[in-house]
C-alpha cells in the first residue's frame, strides 16, 4: 500500500477557504497512492480556540457558503475524486446537527472519503485536549471509538482516532482487539511536547503489533509552534519514514502482509489477559 502524509503547515493569517484549496491541491497531487492523510482540524485552526464556532461546518457534501466556495468535506472529495485515492482528509470543527449530552454543538470530526468522494468512515475525537479549556469546553466528545476502514488494495482494516487520543492506551487496545491492523492518527502536537508524539506513536505501534500512519502540523499558530515529526511506523516497530519540523508530504511503501508474519513469529498478542 502505498501512503502519502501531508504535514501541512499554516499560521494565524491565511484565511480559512485559501487554506481548503491548497490542502486539495497538495491531495491532487499525490494521484498514485492508495491512501493520503491530512492533519487534525487543519482548515479551522488546531489552537485557535476562539474562531471554531465562527467556522464550523456541518458534514455537508452539497452546500456551497456565502462566499460561493463548497463545504471543507466536498472540497475534498473532489479532490479525493481528482487523484483517484481513499483520502483521510484529517479533522474539522463540525457543527453537530443537535447539541450532544453537554450542552455543545461542536466536535472534532474526521471524515475519510472513498476514491469516489463517498464518506466511507467517521471519527469524532474521544478524548478531548485542554484541560477544561479548548475542545471539553466548546465540544462534545465521541462516543464511538472503533470507527474503521477497509485498505485497498491488500484488504486491512484501519481504525481512527486523534491527536491527544494518542495518550490512552486503553484505546487502541480495544480497536485492535476489535480487528484494528493500522491505526491512522491526524494531529496538532505542538513542538514544546514533540518528543511524547514520537514516543507515544511508535509505542502504540509496538504494544499492539499494528502499522501506524500519524499525521501531525508544522507552523505557528496561536502562538502555538507545531512539532512536525509525521511518522510511519510497522508492526515491528520500525520508522518508515519520519518528516522533520516543516510542511512536508512523506511517500511511503508500507508492507501489509509482513503484519500477518509478524503476528505470527512474535504472538504476543495472544498472551493478552483482559
Ligand atoms: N490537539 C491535541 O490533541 C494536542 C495534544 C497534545 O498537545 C498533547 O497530548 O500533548
Amino acid at each position: 500500500m502505498k501512503v502519502a502524509v501531508i504535514q501541512l503547515a499554516y499560521d494565524d493569517h491565511e484565511p480559512m477557504a485559501e487554506r481548503v484549496a491548497r490542502a486539495a491541491d497538495l491531495v491532487r497531487a499525490q494521484r498514485g497512492h492508495d491512501l493520503v492523510i491530512l492533519p487534525e482540524l487543519w482548515p479551522m485552526t488546531g489552537f485557535d480556540y476562539r474562531r471554531w464556532d465562527g467556522l464550523a461546518e456541518a458534514l455537508d457534501l452539497e452546500s456551497v457558503g456565502e462566499d460561493g466556495n463548497p463545504s471543507i468535506v466536498a472540497a475534498m472529495a473532489r479532490a479525493a475524486r481528482d487523484a483517484g485515492v481513499l483520502l483521510h482528509m484529517g479533522s474539522l470543527v463540525e457543527r453537530l446537527k443537535a447539541p450532544g449530552p453537554e450542552g455543545h454543538s461542536l466536535s472534532n470530526t474526521s471524515v475519510v472519503l472513498s476514491p469516489a468522494g463517498d464518506p466511507v468512515a467517521i471519527y469524532r475525537k474521544v478524548h478531548r485536549f485542554g484541560f477544561g479549556s479548548g475542545e471539553p469546553k466548546l465540544m462534545e466528545a465521541g462516543t464511538e471509538p472503533l470507527a474503521r476502514v477497509g485498505l485497498h488494495p491488500e484488504g486491512a482494516t484501519a481504525m481512527l482516532s486523534t491527536c491527544y487520543d494518542l495518550r490512552f492506551p486503553e484505546l487502541y487496545r480495544r480497536q485492535v482487539s476489535a480487528g484494528a491492523e493500522v491505526f491512522l492518527v491526524p494531529a496538532a502536537w505542538p513542538a514544546a511536547r514533540i518528543g511524547h508524539w514520537s514516543l507515544l506513536g511508535r509505542a502504540r505501534a509496538i504494544e499492539n503489533q499494528c502499522v501506524l500512519i500519524a499525521c501531525n502540523t508544522a507552523g505557528t499558530h496561536a502562538g502555538y509552534e507545531m512539532g512536525g515529526r509525521s511518522q510511519v511506523v510497522s508492526s515491528r516497530g520500525e520508522v518508515l519514514a519520519e518528516a522533520g519540523a516543516g510542511q512536508e508530504v512523506l511517500s511511503v511503501d508500507v508492507d501489509l502482509a509482513d503484519m500477518a508474519t509478524y503476528r505470527q513469529e512474535f504472538p504476543v498478542l495472544a498472551d493478552r489477559r483482559l
